[in-house]
């Protein structure tokens, strides 16, 4: 088992295939960054799945594939078959933007993935325009009827901006509430990368627009997830995620590894240490070293709340959301 200096369990490991993405969201990657991580820089999903052996052989009994937008990475299903192979029981998922979910879910289902949380910030073609900067909005939808109808648990992730999709709060929970998919607001979180043109709904300006509709109570903290739930009066579960608060660190679970090896032991700091050395070379003690390693070095919270105002200095194309 793998428990940090606070003596938390780290049994979650993100996994951020690619920082390539077909998308430009405006809160996460506006323009094509200046470079990508070369090519024959990335872990194969050979070198990844070595890893993964270790992690899981360590404790971890939860994956989330990521990105940027991870079903660019060709053959993502056979990655997540050798994940499954090896580990049937643990929770298989993934973040997605649903773009190339209508031709890949069933594949993706076939090799054992059981969740999707996929990106929904509008359901009006112009403004996924706006906010994505080409036509997505058919191909998303479509995307996900096609992984629900193949039997996938799915998630919605909303990330709500003023003068952009926040009137349609609403609209959006609608649409997951009837397709039985649970919804969580993120509030927008500043970064180097995003759109200086940002203003994100914060949390209490959510939930007194969703009081003009529904009455609800609030459940707090389901496990480790950093989402606070609310319940509404029909059993409905909806979620608001404030990656800027620290309350769920108490219950942090979770470390990421890049496509590049980076091992990233909280979302907040920089410090990150590589496997990829040690996996090229098939040297998996050392890799299971840097593993505990990182964990062991797991800060207790991050520092965002602090007065002077700090912005992340990571890229969620990177690291992976
Ligand atoms: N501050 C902070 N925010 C996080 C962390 N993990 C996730 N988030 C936020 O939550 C958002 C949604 O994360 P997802 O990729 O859907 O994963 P998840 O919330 O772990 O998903 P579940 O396993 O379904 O609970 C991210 O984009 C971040 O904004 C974390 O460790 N710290
Ligand atoms: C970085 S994306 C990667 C996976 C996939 N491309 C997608 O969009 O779902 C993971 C999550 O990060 C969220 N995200 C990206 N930038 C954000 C920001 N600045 N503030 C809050 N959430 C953000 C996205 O909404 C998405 O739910
Ligand atoms: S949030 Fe996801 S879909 Fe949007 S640009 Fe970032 S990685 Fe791509
Ligand atoms: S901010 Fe750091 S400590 Fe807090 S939940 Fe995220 S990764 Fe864990």
């Amino acid at each position: 088992m793998l428990i940090d200096s606070y003596d938390r369990v780290v049994d979650y490991l993100r996994i951020s295939v690619t920082e390539r993405c077909n998308f430009r969201c405006q809160y996460c990657m506006p323009e094509k960054p200046f470079s990508w991580v070369p090519k024959e820089n990335l872990l194969t999903f050979e070198e990844l799945f070595l890893f993964v052996k270790v992690a899981i052989d360590e404790g971890i009994r939860k994956i989330r594939i990521t990105g940027g937008e991870p079903l660019l990475r060709e053959d993502l299903d056979k990655f997540i078959k050798m994940i499954f192979d090896y580990a049937p029981d643990i929770d298989l998922a993934m973040t997605t933007n649903a773009y190339l979910l209508k031709s890949t879910a069933q594949k993706l289902r076939d090799a054992g993935l059981k969740r999707l949380n996929v990106s929904i910030d509008t359901l009006k073609p112009e403004v996924a325009f706006a906010i994505a900067g080409k036509d997505v909005l058919k191909n998303v939808l479509d995307g996900v009827n096609e992984a629900l109808a193949v039997g996938l648990k799915v998630k919605v992730n909303m990330v709500p901006m003023k003068n952009m999709n926040a009137q349609e709060i609403v609209d959006v929970l609608e649409y997951s509430k009837k397709r039985g998919m649970t919804i969580r607001f993120i509030e927008y979180m500043e970064n180097k990368f995003a759109s200086k043109e940002i203003s994100g709904l914060k949390s209490d300006e959510l939930l007194s627009m969703l009081r003009e509709h529904y009455e609800f109570v609030d459940e707090g903290y389901d496990g480790a997830s950093p989402s606070r739930y609310y319940k509404m009066s029909d059993g409905y579960r909806f979620g608001i995620i404030e990656p800027y608060g620290d309350d769920f660190c108490k219950q942090c679970n979770r470390i990421r590894l890049t496509a590049e090896g980076q091992l990233i032991p909280c979302l907040y700091f920089d410090e990150a240490l590589s496997i990829a050395k040690s996996i090229k070379e098939g040297d998996i003690v050392a890799a299971s070293e840097v593993l505990r390693d990182v964990v062991k070095n797991k800060p207790e919270k991050n520092r965002w709340g602090g007065e002077d105002g700090e912005v992340s200095t990571r890229a969620f194309y990177e690291t992976g959301g």
